[in-house]
Order: structure tokens, then C-alpha cells, then sequence
């Protein structure tokens, strides 16, 4: 049965507390699956938050709740709501604090570094989970980026002082502001071309074209140090190979995208079954061949690069389950029978 690796939570200067490997932690591993301490539905409104305030005064979770680092000069309550972390469930806008995760400090991804985790909320599980990046060394800080690849709109030493209140310290926050403004625009223009891309190509539209704008845009944003969008980013190569009915292509594009995708969310996942589906037969893909027959493009080989292939992963993605399953329910029955037998008998002789 998989374990979680042995991780601490720590003092660590400069950035209050934070989270660290007690031992090594090899690249996929899935660190932690959490549940919330503290979950809100809907927090988004400032007339929510400050029902949340409210109740949140009077429950014994305030404690917890306070030992979060709060904006200087900010409301106790208010000044620490950028703690929680997004648990959407359909159209609900559910957030939750988490004892661990929300330990966890930022590293901002850049050309020169990057966080060595990242974590994300499944609905399935109903548990935040973090995964390894990279390899992590014992006693080395697990960090992840507080700032997604599609809500990056300001520079991020900027957005992380005016919403986190922290000076970023990381080497890409200390490249020059030339730098960092062609890093944005990078990145401005990747987010655009992806908010834009059709995902059921219009017949007419030259499809060679757009696939190597989207090949050149996954490189440069790669390079940005944001590699996890080729969980999305490859997929729409696939998309795009199975509308004109190329399936050797196709199949490359998607093995990519799930690669990335089973490093972020592990392989237990509805998105990983419908991968490997479409991977052994593309055809069952619901937009198989709709634009007709074309031999379109498998991504360009830098890209491969940026994710490691699913059979150099550490077999570490098994999510240890704490629902009882009947087989162990019946085991620990038969522990507890002899054990009371055992009493019984000792205190009767
Ligand atoms: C989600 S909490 C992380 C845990 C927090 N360090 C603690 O003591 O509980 C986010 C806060 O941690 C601090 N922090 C996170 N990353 C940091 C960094 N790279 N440098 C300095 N402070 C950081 C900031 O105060 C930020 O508002």
C-alpha cells in the first residue's frame, strides 16, 4: 500500500512557517492528499466573508484559523483570507484551509526557477493533493506557486505584495524589470492564445498553422517555467491531430498531455482513463475525423523535455485511501475478538 513520504512542518526564515522533506521525495510522488479544516461555500463576496467572519469568531477552528500570517496593517479576518484555497465543486465556489498545505511557501515559476510541487483540489477524493515536480531533497523546502499560469496579469513581485503581502525573493523576482516585462508579455500572449483557441476547429482554418502557433506558444511558455500547461496544451494538439483523423500524431500528442497531467493529479483520475482510452484508440475520441483525413505535426521534441514520461514516475500515485475497505473492517474485528478473548482469559484463570 503506498505511503505518503515523511514531511515537517518548520520555522523558516524570512517567510514565518513552512513545510519540508523529511526524507527523499522522487519526482511524481504524491506528498500529501488533505482535507479541509476549515471549508466555506461560495467565498467569494465581501458580504459572504464577513458572515464567514462572523462565524468563524465563535468556532474553536478561530485558533487555527489565527496562526496564519495576517497583511500588515490588515483585519485580522479579512487580512488572512488569502490563506484558503479554491475546493470547487461545479458552479460552487467552496473554499478550505488546510493544516498542511496552507503551510506551504511560493516560489514563483520563471526561466531561472521554479517551485519543486504543486497542488491541486479533487473533487473525486475531496482532498487537496500535492505532487513532486521534481526530486526533492531531504530537509529541502517544498514550495509551490501561488500564481497559476492563467492568472498571471502583473508582474509577480507586484501582484504577490499587494495580495500576499511578501516581498518574492526567488531568482526570477530578481532578474531585471526588462526581464521581467518580456517574461509577462511571454506569458500574456500564451494565456490569449489559449483563451482563443477553438476547440472544434472551424473547417477552412489551416490546421498545420495553427498547430505550430500552439507548438511555439507551449515552448515559449515552458520556458516561462510553466511546464504543467502541457497537461492542457498537448491535449489541444490532440484534439486538433483527431479532428483531420491523424492518429499517429494524435496518440503522441495525448501521451504527452497525460504524462503532465499524471504528474500534477496522479493517475487516478477520470482525465488519465480517458487519456489511455484515447491513446490505445484515438477513434473513440468524439470528434474523431470530423474535418476529414490531413497528416498534421507530433509536437516539436523540446517540449518533451519539460515532462518526464510516465514509466520513469516512481510507482508512488496510489492514493492511501483512510475509507475503511469491509476486507480490513473484518480484519480489525478478528484483532479486537482474540484480544478481548485473551483478557477475558487472563483475568478469569
Ligand atoms: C499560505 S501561507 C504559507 C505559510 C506561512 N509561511 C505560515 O507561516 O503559516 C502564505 C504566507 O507565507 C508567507 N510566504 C509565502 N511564501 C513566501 C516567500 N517566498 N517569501 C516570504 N514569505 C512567504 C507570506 O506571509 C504569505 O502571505
Amino acid at each position: 500500500m503506498p505511503r505518503f513520504p515523511a514531511i515537517d512542518i518548520v520555522d523558516i526564515p524570512g517567510k514565518g512557517r513552512g513545510v519540508i522533506a523529511r526524507e527523499f521525495i522522487p519526482q511524481g510522488t504524491r506528498i500529501i492528499a488533505e482535507k479541509p479544516v476549515i471549508k466555506f461555500s461560495g467565498c467569494t463576496s465581501v458580504g459572504y466573508m464577513e458572515s464567514v467572519h462572523k462565524a468563524l469568531s465563535s468556532t474553536s477552528k478561530f485558533e487555527f484559523f489565527l496562526s496564519f500570517p495576517c497583511m500588515q496593517g490588515g483585519d485580522p479576518i479579512l487580512g488572512r483570507f488569502k490563506h484558503f484555497l479554491p475546493c470547487e465543486s461545479g458552479d460552487d465556489n467552496a473554499h478550505g484551509l488546510f493544516a498542511t498545505i496552507c503551510r506551504i511557501n511560493h516560489t514563483c515559476c520563471s526561466p531561472l526557477s521554479g517551485p519543486n510541487a504543486i497542488y491541486c483540489w479533487r473533487e473525486d477524493l475531496n482532498r487537496e493533493v500535492l505532487h513532486a515536480l521534481r526530486d526533492i531533497a531531504p530537509m529541502e523546502e517544498i514550495t509551490v506557486s501561488y500564481i497559476a499560469c492563467q492568472i498571471q496579469k502583473q508582474d509577480p513581485p507586484v501582484y504577490l505584495r499587494e495580495n500576499f503581502g511578501f516581498v518574492c525573493s526567488c531568482s526570477g523576482c530578481r532578474r531585471s524589470l526588462q526581464l521581467r516585462a518580456r517574461s509577462l508579455t511571454r506569458v500574456h500572449n500564451y494565456n490569449s492564445f489559449m483563451g482563443s483557441f477553438p476547440t472544434s476547429v472551424q473547417r477552412g482554418q489551416n490546421p498545420e498553422k495553427l498547430l505550430n502557433v500552439l507548438q511555439r506558444n507551449l515552448l515559449a511558455i515552458c520556458e516561462e517555467g510553466y511546464a504543467t500547461e502541457l497537461a492542457r496544451g498537448a491535449h489541444y494538439g490532440f484534439r486538433l491531430c483527431a479532428m483531420y483523423g491523424d492518429a499517429e500524431n494524435a496518440i503522441v500528442w495525448e501521451t504527452l498531455s497525460r504524462d503532465c497531467d499524471a504528474l500534477i493529479q496522479g493517475v487516478d483520475t477520470e482525465e488519465y482513463r480517458n487519456s489511455q482510452k484515447w491513446i490505445r484508440d484515438p477513434a473513440t475520441f468524439d470528434l474523431w475525423k470530423v474535418h476529414g483525413l490531413r497528416k498534421l505535426a507530433a509536437p516539436n521534441p523540446a517540449l518533451r523535455r519539460y515532462t518526464p514520461t510516465l514509466e520513469s514516475l516512481p510507482k508512488k500515485y496510489g492514493y492511501t485511501s483512510r475509507n475503511w475497505s469491509s476486507l480490513s473492517i473484518i480484519a480489525w474485528a478478528c484483532v479486537g475478538l482474540c484480544l478481548a478473548i485473551f483478557v477475558w482469559m487472563f483475568f478469569t484463570q
